[in-house]
C-alpha cells in the first residue's frame, strides 16, 4: 500500500510552469522583479495542472505525540506538556491556533501517539501507541507501526483533499521531538551531532552536550540503514515526525502544495523526499528554524525557506504565514494586468504638450 503510493507520485507539469512563468513574465512588471513569488506562482500553477489555479482552500494538520528520550533529560520541557498543548491546540488557545486565525486557515489536531488520553470532539483519534520507546535504550518503535504512522498522515491528507482543501501545512506537537528530528537527520546525511543537534524548545549548555553524546551513542548502536527510510523512522524516529513524513507523502501524491514548517517538519520533508525525490517539487518551505540542523537540512534538500523571523516554536506556525505568500503569489497570477492590457489606460492620457 505505502509502496504503491510512493511509487506513483508524480511530477508536477513542467509544460504548465513553463506557460505560467510565461505569463508571469508578460505582466505589467520588469522581468523577475516579484522575486520568489514568481517562482512559488508557477510552482503551484505546475502542481494544479493550470495557468489560473484558482484560490486556496487551506489547513494545517498537526500530528501530536510523545517521545520516550525524554526519559534521558534532553527535552525542554515535562513530557504532560505535549498532552497540555494538545488540549490547547483543540481550544485554539495556541501559536498555531492564532497565526491560523488571521490567514483564514483550519488547523486539524491528530493524536498519533500521546501518551495521555485525551476526550475532545475536534480531536481526530489516530493513536499508533501511547508515544515511543526510549530509542537511547531501544528501538522508537516497531516497523509496523512506523509505517502505520507514516499512512495516517497519507491518509490525513487525502481527506483533507477530499473536503476541497488543496494547500496543506504540516505541524507537530511533541515534547522530545527535535531529538529524534537529529537523529534522523543524522541517520539519512551521515551528518555530525555538533551540525544536527541544537537546544530545541530551550535546554542548558550541559543538556545540550549530554544530548549530543545521547543521540550519537543510540545511531552507533541502532545503525540505521540510511537507504531505508523506514528503518531510520522505526529505530530513531517519532510517531509525529512519521504522520507528517505521511502528510508529504500524501500531498504529493494528491497533486497539492505542502508547506515546510520549522525542524522536525523538515527532517520529515526529508524522509519523504527520500522514499522520493519527486516530493520536493511539492515543498514550500516557510521560514527559517533558528534550530542549527535546520539549514543544513534546506541545503541537502536545495531549498530557501521564505521568511527569516527568529522562529522556532514548531506547531506548524510557519504555515499561515506562507500561506499568506502563496496567497498573494496566486493573487499576481490570476488578476494581474498584462503590459499589453495596461497599454489600453493611454487612452486616459491628456495630451498637455502646448
Ligand atoms: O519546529 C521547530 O523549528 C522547533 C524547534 C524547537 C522546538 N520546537 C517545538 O518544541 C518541542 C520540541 O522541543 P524539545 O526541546 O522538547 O525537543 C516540540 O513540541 C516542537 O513543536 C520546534
Ligand atoms: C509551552 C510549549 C509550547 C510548545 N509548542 C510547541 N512546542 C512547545 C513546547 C512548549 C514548552
Amino acid at each position: 500500500m505505502l509502496q504503491t503510493i510512493i511509487q506513483t507520485i508524480e511530477s508536477p507539469s513542467a509544460a504548465i510552469r513553463t506557460a505560467a512563468q510565461a505569463r508571469i513574465d508578460s505582466l505589467a512588471k520588469p522581468l523577475g522583479s516579484l522575486g520568489r513569488l514568481e517562482s512559488i506562482a508557477a510552482q503551484v500553477a505546475a502542481i494544479s495542472g493550470t495557468i489560473t489555479p484558482e484560490a486556496r482552500r487551506k489547513c494545517t494538520i498537526v500530528m501530536a505525540a510523545d517521545h520516550g528520550i525524554v526519559d534521558e533529560g534532553i527535552a525542554c520541557a515535562p513530557q504532560e506538556v505535549t498532552a497540555i498543548q494538545t488540549i490547547n491546540m483543540l481550544k485554539n488557545l495556541t501559536g498555531i491556533c492564532a497565526l491560523s486565525s488571521s490567514s483564514g486557515a483550519r488547523v486539524y489536531v491528530v493524536d498519533i501517539g500521546i501518551k495521555a488520553q485525551i476526550s475532545h470532539p475536534d480531536l481526530i483519534e489516530r493513536k499508533i501507541r501511547p508515544g515511543t520507546a526510549n530509542f537511547a535504550q531501544e528501538a522508537a518503535m516497531e516497523r509496523h507501526e512506523a509505517e502505520q504512522a507514516v499512512l495516517t498522515g497519507i491518509q490525513m491528507v487525502q481527506e483533507r483533499v477530499n473536503k476541497g482543501y488543496n494547500l496543506i501545512g504540516t505541524g507537530e506537537m511533541g515534547i522530545g521531538n527535535t531529538s529524534c528530528s537529529s537523529a534522523i537527520f543524522m541517520a539519512l546525511t551521515g551528518a555530525s551531532a555538533d551540525e544536527a543537534v541544537g537546544k530545541g524548545g530551550g535546554i542548558t549548555d550541559e543538556a545540550l552536550a549530554l544530548k549530543k553524546q545521547v543521540i550519537a551513542a543510540a545511531l552507533a548502536r541502532h545503525q540505521p540503514d540510511s537507504r531505508d527510510p523506514l528503518d531510520v523512522l522505526a529505530k530513531v524516529g517519532g510517531l509525529d515526525v512519521a504522520g507528517m513524513v505521511g502528510c508529504f507523502l500524501g500531498a504529493a501524491h494528491s497533486k497539492v502544495p505542502v508547506v515546510i514548517d520549522g525542524f522536525i517538519s523538515a527532517a520529515a520533508a526529508l524522509v519523504a523526499c527520500r522514499f522520493n525525490p519527486l516530493v520536493r517539487e511539492y515543498l514550500i518551505p516557510s521560514h527559517r528554524s533558528a534550530e542549527p540542523g535546520f539549514t543544513h537540512i534546506m541545503q541537502e534538500l536545495k531549498l530557501e525557506p521564505l521568511l527569516h523571523l527568529d522562529m522556532r516554536l514548531g506547531e506548524g506556525t510557519g504555515c499561515p504565514l506562507a500561506f499568506g505568500i502563496v496567497d498573494a503569489a496566486l493573487s499576481m497570477l490570476n488578476t494581474m494586468a498584462t503590459f499589453d492590457e495596461a497599454m489600453i489606460n493611454r487612452d486616459y492620457l491628456v495630451d498637455i504638450r502646448p
